[in-house]
């Protein structure tokens, strides 16, 4: 029903007064890609989806969607269509005025307008509710108007800031799963704004992991998830140990890393100077009760915690110069043995399930 674009930001700045939001990011967004922006507040996500919207000025860097660039466009005339967090539906008119509206402001003759308003409401299966107003209508229900009225237009890209971020969280999961099923039969880009790596993980194809102004990462779910690329994506990604420190030694694609109180780690990757700070990354799901086998790593932790979550058990320790070191357990194998908070418990993981993190320059 649509073409898709691709989404070419090329070094891209927002400047607000004395401060800058968005530090010249660069980043192409392949055409019918569900893309996630993520990252916490403050970050830069909106003001980036915003100025491919064309509702914020672009300080400095073009962006270019298909092969027009869009840079100076107002947002009616890029092909893109926004939809918003509070999703801005008109509370006086009904479904069908208000998904036809932006066909009315175009001047879109009146049947026509309303045929087609009746078209999207039916691809969100909300017909048989044309004639209600918002107020009449469940968080979910509001949500696919605010979809169909984005749609009327017949985007090349949709824009989305934090969609589900309304719902509860039983209809956010329902609501996710319609998201990803639209995106994927209308074949269109999706750019949606979150800061919930779960969200980002259920959805994207592609994932830019943002901070302060700056792009982290960007990439696939699992590359993000199992190599992050810096220590910030680890953490904030969640699921791994970061450990910091400084390298006292790198060759064959193993840096050794000094922590606090002289404990060692290695790590899978290089340095190109001695003594610099390193922060590595190792998978909490990866670690295991025991001595390490050929070719792996570890040390021996004090339990300082014990969480019991069901299928897994997660371990906290201290040891090596390193605290609240975190190991998920499968519940069967944490059982096995009798372990208490105070005991000294052997660790390990695989040798490459260590790695070194890059650094984003500042
Ligand atoms: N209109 C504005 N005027 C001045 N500063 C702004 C304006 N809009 C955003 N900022 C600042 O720019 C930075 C980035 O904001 P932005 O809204 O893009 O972040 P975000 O990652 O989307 O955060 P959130 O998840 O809280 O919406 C923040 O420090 C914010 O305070």
């Amino acid at each position: 029903m649509t073409k898709a674009a691709e989404i070419d930001i090329a070094s891209v700045s927002k400047v607000y007064g004395q401060s800058t939001a968005v530090h010249a990011i660069s980043l192409k967004i392949p055409a019918g890609t569900y893309c996630c922006l993520l990252g916490p507040s403050g970050c830069g996500k909106t003001s980036t989806l915003r100025m491919i919207a064309g509702h914020e000025s672009i300080t400095s860097g073009d962006i270019r969607l298909g092969n027009a660039v869009v840079t100076d466009l107002p947002p009616a005339r890029r092909g893109t269509a926004m939809m918003f967090q509070s999703y801005a539906l008109f509370p006086h008119l009904d479904l069908v005025d208000n998904v036809a509206f932006s066909l009315k402001m175009k001047g879109v003759e009146k049947d026509e307008r309303r045929q087609k308003a009746l078209d999207m409401l039916r691809l969100m299966q909300l017909e048989a509710y044309a004639t209600r107003r918002p107020a009449q209508l469940s968080g979910g229900q509001q949500q696919r108007v605010a979809l169909a009225r984005a749609l009327i237009t017949d985007p090349e890209a949709l824009l989305l800031d934090e969609p589900l971020s309304a719902l509860d969280p039983f209809l956010k999961i329902r609501m996710r799963a319609e998201l990803k099923r639209l995106q994927t039969s209308l074949g269109i880009t999706f750019v949606h704004v979150t800061h919930s790596q779960e969200e980002a993980m259920a959805l994207a194809d592609l994932i830019v992991v943002m901070n302060d102004g700056r792009i982290e990462q960007a990439a696939a779910p699992r590359t993000v998830f199992e190599r992050p690329a810096t220590a910030f994506v680890a953490r904030f990604m969640g699921d791994h140990n970061v450990i910091s420190g400084r390298a006292v030694a790198s060759g064959n694609g193993v840096v050794t890393l000094e922590v606090a109180n002289g404990g060692q780690f290695k790590a899978m990757g290089d340095v190109a100077e001695i003594g610099r700070p390193v922060d590595i990354a190792i998978r909490t799901d990866h670690v295991r009760i025991g001595q390490p086998d050929q070719g792996g790593l570890g040390f021996n932790g004090i339990v300082s915690n014990i969480e019991y979550r069901g299928s897994t058990v997660k371990l906290t320790l201290d040891g090596a110069g390193v605290e609240d070191f975190t190991a998920i357990l499968d519940d069967a194998a944490f059982f096995q043995q009798t372990i208490r908070v105070g005991d000294a418990v052997p660790l390990s993981w695989g040798g490459t399930d260590a790695i070194v993190l890059g650094r984003v320059a500042p």
